[in-house]
């Protein structure tokens, strides 16, 4: 059973005493007040409830106080019943209750009309947050702070196990946005708990009783450091939106600059502070909008589960900085929609951070991609073929599979160069690296060595063979001319190829045969592929194969001049 009941508020400034209250004597002092308009309290209220009807229920009535925050108050219940007093930050608060839903028994019951008085008094500084009233019966007011406990309990271990596992994470990966995380998600646990009052029911924390609203404010300050610095990080804000990094940098040291005041600061002055943290949480709330506007609209979706979480979160922050700010009461749907809606935003802002991992992968595989090729033609680059080529010789020492490298040389580069320009010349390259990578294998490795020379790398593939797949590139390559910068670009190669034989050649002793057999097929006119001596039969050393010992494979017409 709920009883519905008048609410009357004595008009400030009268000193009265308690006797004198409740004697009745006072009773025209009282003004008729809504619940709702209630505001900032004074330092010492009294309050009159007048029941509208009897009590009937079998159930014994008691008088709830919920949002209680820093006051102390007294109930005397109607017909002279013992008063009971009580706070929510009181050291030596009743077992087996919740701070949060303050529960005062109005014995066995009232008749309609039948005043009791309430008196509400600060210990420390006046809030803005004022309490919520209402008569039940004690089965009621059980299943309420049930519930209460419930929500608070399951948000709090919700935003603790979601920092557990980012910390876990974090100690892995050791990436900032985790530990960021971590800590946000750490202290809006904490917030969630103190503001419902039920942290100091958990081990350990029943201490901090003593710093009265001191770590509830602390644990929103820092909990604020910690979303403008992972804000900033999360939305790229530094390389996409600068001004709104300075903005963040800004409200970053003014929430350091508040913790740091507050801290200092004597209870009385904690409430005006309070205020001033709750304006920096809205210009914050529109900056972290601002943000994530700006990174979505460049693309990151990290930034549009960030922006959509934040959005969830700081809507309950926000409506509750703003009723704490106007002196409204707030609503059961903002007192606890506001825990829910941080787990909430936590797990959208987990989302969002998984997010941005896949976009820094992403951006890794990107940045290992073109450390292996070449910029120009896409091709593996000079430091990679050569590893390719030492994969393949380790190949032939331990399973004998042959190697052969083929060293193809554009001709008369410079003279491309010079008569069509440099873009001309890049685009021959372009088009010679496809030429070549058609013709090839899959198996087969390529890889730009310097400016117009490439090196190509043939696992499995003898002399013979080698022969074969080189005359094939070289035919590739002046198959047709190249179209570049609006001129019909005729374009030949040289190539000299070099083999393992039954001896174990370097990589380098490969090169060189290779760079030898290039340099004949260049003397004997270009456009033409000439083989190294069999290593077996030969000295590795390019100087002495010059000449004689160079196979001229094939003696196709010589190239034809660029144009
Ligand atoms: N467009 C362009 N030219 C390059 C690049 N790298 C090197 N070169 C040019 O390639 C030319 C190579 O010239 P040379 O080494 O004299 O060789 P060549 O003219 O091809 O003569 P042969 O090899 O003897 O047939 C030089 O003019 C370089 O400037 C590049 O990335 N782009």
């Amino acid at each position: 059973q709920t009883v519905e009941f008048r609410l009357e508020r004595m008009r400030p400034g009268l000193e009265a005493s308690e006797k004198s209250v409740l004697s009745g004597a006072l009773d025209g002092q009282f003004d008729a007040v809504a619940q709702a308009t209630l505001n900032t309290l004074d330092r010492d209220t009294w309050f009159r409830i007048i029941p509208s009807s009897d009590w009937r229920s079998d159930s014994p009535p008691v008088l709830v106080v919920q949002q209680t925050r820093f006051q102390r108050f007294t109930v005397f219940p109607s017909g002279g019943g013992r008063p009971t007093t009580l706070s929510a930050l009181q050291a030596d608060f009743p077992g087996g209750q919740t701070r949060g839903v303050l529960i005062f028994p109005l014995g066995d019951g009232f008749r309609a009309g039948q005043p009791l008085y309430l008196r509400a008094r600060f210990e420390g500084s006046p809030t803005l947050l004022v309490p919520r009233l209402s008569i039940t019966s004690y089965d009621d007011a059980r299943a309420t702070a049930i519930m209460h406990v419930r929500l608070s309990a399951s948000c709090f271990a919700a935003l603790m196990a979601l920092a557990l596992c980012a910390m876990c994470v974090w100690l892995i990966v050791r990436e900032r946005l985790f530990i960021l995380y971590a800590f946000l998600l750490g202290c809006q646990g904490l917030y969630v708990t103190l503001i419902t009052y039920d942290a100091y029911a958990l081990p350990g924390l029943g201490a901090l009783v003593r710093y009265g609203v001191r770590p509830t404010f602390l644990f929103a300050v820092l909990a604020c450091i910690a979303a403008v610095s992972f804000a900033r990080i999360m939305t790229n804000a530094d390389q996409i939106a600068p001004r709104i990094a300075w903005l963040f940098r800004a409200q970053q040291s003014l929430f350091v600059l508040l913790l740091l005041v507050m801290l200092a600061t004597p209870y009385r002055a904690i409430a005006t502070l309070s205020a001033i943290g709750n304006v920096l949480i809205m210009a914050s709330t529109m900056t972290i909008v601002a943000a994530g506007v700006a990174g979505w609209r460049h693309g990151s979706r990290a930034s549009a589960f960030f922006l959509l979480a934040w959005l969830v979160m700081q809507g309950f922050t926000f409506a509750r900085a703003l009723c704490e700010t106007a002196g409204l009461q707030s609503s059961n749907l903002i007192v606890y929609g506001f825990p829910l809606s941080m787990v909430g935003s936590g797990i959208l802002l987990a989302l969002g951070l998984a997010d941005r991992m896949r976009e820094m992968r992403a951006a890794l595989r990107d940045a290992q991609a073109r450390a292996h090729t070449d910029a120009l033609t896409g091709l593996l680059n000079r430091r990679c073929i050569l590893e390719r080529l030492d994969a393949a010789r380790t190949q032939f020492r331990d399973n004998g599979e042959p190697v052969s490298v083929l060293f193809v040389d554009l001709d008369h580069f410079k003279a491309i160069n010079d008569h069509h320009g440099h873009l001309a010349g890049d685009a021959c390259l372009r088009e010679a690296s496809r030429r070549l990578l058609a013709t090839l294998r899959h198996s087969d490795a390529v890889g730009r060595y310097g400016g117009e020379e490439f090196l190509v790398v043939l696992q499995g593939a003898d002399r013979t063979a080698a022969a074969a797949i080189a005359e094939q590139l070289r035919a590739a390559l002046a198959s047709a001319p190249v179209q570049a910068e609006g001129a019909q670009i005729d374009l030949t190669c040289s190539i000299g190829v070099a083999s393992t034989g039954s001896d174990a050649l370097s990589g380098e002793d490969l090169i060189a045969r290779a760079d030898a057999a290039l340099y004949a097929a260049k003397r004997d006119g270009r456009n033409r592929v000439a083989l190294a001596p069999d290593s077996s039969l030969v000295a590795p050393d390019p100087a002495q194969n010059e000449g004689a010992h160079i196979d001229r494979l094939s003696h196709p017409p010589l190239c034809r001049t660029p144009r």
